[in-house]
Order: C-alpha cells, then sequence, then structure tokens
C-alpha cells in the first residue's frame, strides 16, 4: 500500500480535476459516500441512529455536509455543528452545505461548548473539522471542540484523518481526537500510519474516491509494508533448494559479557531460511558459543585469551568472508579501541554485502566517512534512533521530529540502505525511496531484538534479495514473528528469543498467503 503526505494528496486532487477532468464536486461526494457506508455499516444495526457531524469550515467539513445528506437519505438523524459561519464556508464546501436543510446546521462559530448534551445523545460522532488542509497548532475553539470530542463517550469516525494528526508526520499538533475509526481517501496518508496517528486512527479503511489511476500511480509516496506487501515481495524455498542457494552468512559478534548477541543473531539467521551461518567470535567465547548454538558453524577469532575482536584479526575475517555471501558485523563486539579499529579496516576492504548493527555503528559513527568507499557495495545500516543521532550528528528528538527526513538524508548521502528501528521502523534506499514497516508491538521493546532483526536481514541478503527488499521483508517479518506473539504471551515479558523461535512461523504465514493469492487469481 502506497502512503502519501497530505501535501501530495493536495496535488493529486489538483491534477485529477485540471488534468482529468474529475470535478472536485464528485471527489467530494465519493468522500462523503465512503464514510456514510462505513459509518451504516459499523453503527446502523438499532433504531434511533444519530450521528452528529462536527464539521470545520474547509472540504474536510465539506465532507461532513455530503456524509449528512446522504445519512439523512438513509434514514437516519444527521445534525451539523458547523464551527464557523456559513459564509466562511466557499468552494465545493460551499455547495454541498447548500443542500443542506437549514435546520439541519447550527453554525457554532463561538464553540460546541453548549452542545454537550447533543454530542452525548450521539450514536456516532463524525469528525469533520480538519483534514489536509490543516497548517497549525490546534487552539482556541477547534481544540475545545476536540476535547469535547474525546469526553463524549460515544463512538467517533475520524474523516481523512483524527483532526489535529498532521498527515505528513502522525504527529499531535496541540490537540488530536481520538477516533474508533478513519476513513481516508483514496491513498492512505503518512499520519495515518505513523505513530501516534496511527493509534488515534482506530480502524483504518481507504475509500476509493474515483481517483484517476494515473495519479495515483505517479503519485510520490512511501510504500507501507503489510502482510499482503511483504508476501508479495517473499519468495518462499522451491522444490529444489539446497544449502547452497539459501546463502552462507557470516555473523562477526561477541565480546565478553555479549555472548546472547552473537547466538542471537547467528540462530536468527538461521531461523530465516540462512542455508548456512558461521560465526565469527573473539577464542575466549568459542567454546561458550560453541554450546549456545547448534547448527551455526563457529570460528575462533584471534589470540586465545581475546574477549574482544581485535584489529590484527583482519586478515583472518577477510578470508573467511571471502567464502561466504553476507557479513553481519556488530551485535555485542563492544567498543575496545582495538575493535573501533577492526570496524573500520574491515568496511574499507570487505566488498561483500554488508550489515552493520550495535556497536559496529557506532564505531562507524566515529569516522562515517568511511561509508563513502563502500558506494558501490551493498552496506545496510539498522540503527535505533539512539544510534541514527550519533551518524547523522544530531540529536535523539531532532531524529524523532523527522525520522522519514532523517533515514532518507543518511541513506542518500552516504549510499546505504538503513533501517532506522523503532514503532513504524522507516526504511531508506540510497536513491531516496521509503518504507514503512507495519508489523511489530510494544512487547519488542527489549534488549536483543535488534541482533535478531540483524541476523534476519542477513539472512534474506544472503538469500540473493535485492537490499531495498532484503530490508523491508527483514523489518516485517521481524515485527510479524513478534506480532504472533502477543496473544499468548502479552507485551510485557517476550523476549527477543521467543521472536527468533518464532520467525519460522512469520514466514510460513507469508509463503500461505502468497499461495492463498494464486489460488484465488487462478480461480477467477
Ligand atoms: N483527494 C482527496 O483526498 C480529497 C479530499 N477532500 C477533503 O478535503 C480535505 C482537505 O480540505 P482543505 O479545505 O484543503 O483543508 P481542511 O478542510 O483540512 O481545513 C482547512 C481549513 O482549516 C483552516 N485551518 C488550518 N489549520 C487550522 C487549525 N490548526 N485550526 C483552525 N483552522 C485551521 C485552514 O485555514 C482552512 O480554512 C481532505 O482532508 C479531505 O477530507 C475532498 O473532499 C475530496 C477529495
Ligand atoms: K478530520
Amino acid at each position: 500500500m502506497k502512503v502519501v503526505s497530505g501535501q501530495v494528496m493536495q496535488l493529486m486532487d489538483r491534477r485529477a480535476i485540471g488534468e482529468f477532468g474529475v470535478p472536485g464536486l464528485e471527489l467530494m461526494e465519493h468522500a462523503g459516500r465512503g464514510c456514510a457506508d462505513v459509518i451504516e455499516e459499523a453503527f446502523g444495526e438499532g433504531e434511533a441512529r444519530r450521528a452528529v457531524i462536527v464539521a470545520g469550515k474547509g472540504n474536510n467539513g465539506g465532507d461532513g455536509f455530503v456524509i449528512a445528506r446522504l445519512l439523512a437519505e438513509r434514514g437516519w438523524e444527521a445534525p451539523v455543528l458547523l464551527l464557523a459561519t456559513p459564509e466562511a464556508v466557499t468552494g465545493d464546501a460551499a455547495a454541498n452545505l447548500a443542500r443542506l436543510p437549514a435546520s439541519t446546521v447550527k453554525s457554532v462559530p463561538r464553540g460546541i461548548a453548549g452542545e454537550q448534551e447533543l454530542l452525548q445523545s450521539a450514536t456516532v460522532i463524525v469528525d469533520a473539522l480538519l483534514g489536509t488542509g490543516m497548517n497549525s497548532e490546534v487552539t482556541g475553539v477547534y481544540g475545545e471542540a476536540i476535547d469535547l470530542i474525546n469526553v463524549a463517550g460515544v463512538p467517533v469516525v475520524s474523516v481523512d484523518i483524527p483532526s489535529g494528526v498532521d498527515a505528513a508526520t502522525g504527529k499531535v499538533l496541540g490537540r488530536a481526537v481520538r477516533a474508533d475509526i478513519t476513513v481516508t481517501f483514496a491513498l492512505a496518508k503518512l499520519g495515518n500510519v505513523l505513530y501516534p496517528g496511527a493509534e488515534l486512527c482506530g480502524r483504518l479503511v481507504v475509500a476509493d474516491i474515483g481517483m484517476p489511476d494515473a495519479v495515483v500511480a505517479e503519485a510520490e509516496g512511501a510504500q507501507y509494508v503489510d502482510p499482503a506487501c511483504a508476501a508479495g515481495l517473499f519468495r518462499p524455498r522451491g522444490v529444489t533448494a539446497h544449502k547452497g542457494s539459501g546463502g552462507h552468512c557470516l555473523i562477526v559478534a561477541g565480546s565478553t559479557g555479549k555472548t546472547g548477541a552473537a547466538a542471537m543473531a547467528a540462530n536468527s539467521a538461521q531461523r530465516t531460511g540462512a542455508g548456512l551461518v558461521t560465526l565469527a567470535v573473539p577464542a575466549a567465547l568459542n567454546p561458550i558459543l560453541e554450546q549456545k548454538t547448534t547448527e551455526a558453524m563457529t570460528i575462533s577469532v584471534g589470540p586465545e585469551r581475546a574477549g574482544h575482536l581485535r584489529a590484527g584479526s583482519l586478515p583472518e575475517l577477510l578470508a573467511a568472508a571471502a567464502i561466504r555471501d553476507v557479513v553481519a558485523l556488530g551485535p555485542g563486539i563492544g567498543t575496545a579501541p582495538s575493535t573501533v579499529y577492526l570496524v573500520h579496516s574491515l568496511l574499507a576492504a570487505l566488498d561483500k554485502p554488508l550489515v552493520l548493527d550495535a556497536d559496529g555503528l557506532n564505531a562507524v559513527a566515529l569516522k562515517s566517512d568511511l561509508l563513502m568507499a563502500r558506494q558501490d557495495r551493498i552496506t545496510v545500516l539498522t540503527p535505533h534512533p539512539g544510534e541514527m543521532a550519533r551518524l547523522a550528528g544530531c540529536s535523539v528528538p531532532e531524529v524523532e521530529a523527522d525520522r522519514i527526513g532523517c533515514a532518507r538524508a543518511f541513506a542518500t548521502k552516504y549510499r546505504v540502505h538503513l533501517i532506522l528501528k523503532g514503532a513504524r521502523s522507516i526504511i531508506a534506499a540510497p536513491d531516496g525511496r521509503i518504507a514503512i514497516n507495519g508489523s511489530g508491538n510494544p512487547g519488542m521493546a527489549t534488549g536483543g531484538m535488534g541482533d535478531v532483526l540483524t541476523g534476519v536481514v542477513a539472512a534474506f541478503l544472503g538469500q540473493g534479495y535485492e537490499p531495498f527488499v532484503a530490508c523491508q521483508l527483514g523489518a516485517f517479518v521481524h515485527g510479524h514473528a513478534a506480532d504472533f506473539l502477543v496473544e499468548g504471551l502479552g507485551t510485557q515479558g517476550m523476549s527477543a528469543t521467543d521472536v527468533q523461535e518464532m520467525l519460522p512461523v512469520a514466514l510460513a504465514s507469508l509463503a500461505a498467503s502468497r499461495t492463498t493469492a494464486t489460488n484465488n487469481q487462478q480461480g477467477e
């Protein structure tokens, strides 16, 4: 599913009207009908059906007027509270306001504080205050209206986006409506899928409003990776698969006290379908990892008592990498100066696709220009916001303020692929393409999850997936596995090893969706 900013949707609107001759009133009619259909289906069962429409003066309010008319035609009581004078309403919205009986519209430019009883008596409140045209912090009567909608104790359907949520970022500008259902139009907006907006939307429905296909296809947007998208990207093993076709991953990981990171990265690569996994670890830790892993082979690196990786092990590691398909570097390696030096030399010398995580990223942050030397090679970075801030030389709040912009700027500048972790991980490609991962849950906010992701992404690269696809599948499968655990485990005590063990189930579900989709196509 493609997602766009509010600004891009407004451009699409203009193209549809200007270049394709679709009347704006027709788009608005479809938008209103899409909402009315959802409202009827969700709340139209009982005897008394009253939808109170709280409308702003723009086209979001215009959609609200269409909803009021269509619901009234279907036997609903549908009073409108207009937070403006009727004269302030213009264009298509004014045309639709004029089609409503005057008795059903109450202009309340000073606010809806006196309308609490009406709000509380509703079967459903329709939030048609602000949509993609919101351009500033919500204050005054609009802010008060949002507060009153939220405390009315009645289900809320938001038109396009909950009022107060920024369609470009998902951020709340001052305050925002908490909806049970949001009906958005033509394509989802970034604010519908990014947090906190995603949570405020409740159930998201994307309604078809007759936007020309070419306008939808050519719109600049991000890929939202949902189960259908991930299933489309995934290639299940063929019947003639052998361990060579699954790829051979070399995982360079571990230091004293951090053997678990190495084990989880290796085991997760194996659980994601890597044909073979070899774990290169500091020599002193080799006996422990021989115990902790079963399927992975291990290489004991450096002098016998070495508890961390050292600069002198470069030739040994390059030789190991030469006969593998992909290298993952970083889980649990620590920050000893000699290890940092090793990471710097490996970056320059390794010609295999490389996944860099954790302390590998911290080492790179000290010398990020080294990434420039890898421009013709595949490099995937998997930072959390703290690591991203160190890499980009900014603060964590700056990263969080614009996750997409930050990920894209770094990926394009250094010609790398990047997964910026966090709720709705952002995947950025060197050419500026963006994907947003739709899976995952708060149970993943615990140590070791990043090591699992590193192994998963390395496994997909080793299987020959194009890096942007490997990153999307990696992020999705990682979160999908965790989502399977929620019902039984909840989100409090889930562990990274639990997720690792659930990876095959997540992959099997993608394979099953592909089979179902193929069968449906054949049956058509
Ligand atoms: N293709 C589509 O998606 C279609 C969308 N439609 C609907 O139109 C709105 C966008 O309408 P627009 O008139 O551009 O903007 P809004 O209605 O969101 O509001 C703009 C209105 O409000 C004022 N304003 C802005 N910020 C604030 C604020 N913080 N506080 C108070 N007032 C504010 C601003 O000055 C404007 O006057 C889209 O979301 C859809 O719902 C079409 O109906 C069909 C095609
Ligand atoms: K709205």
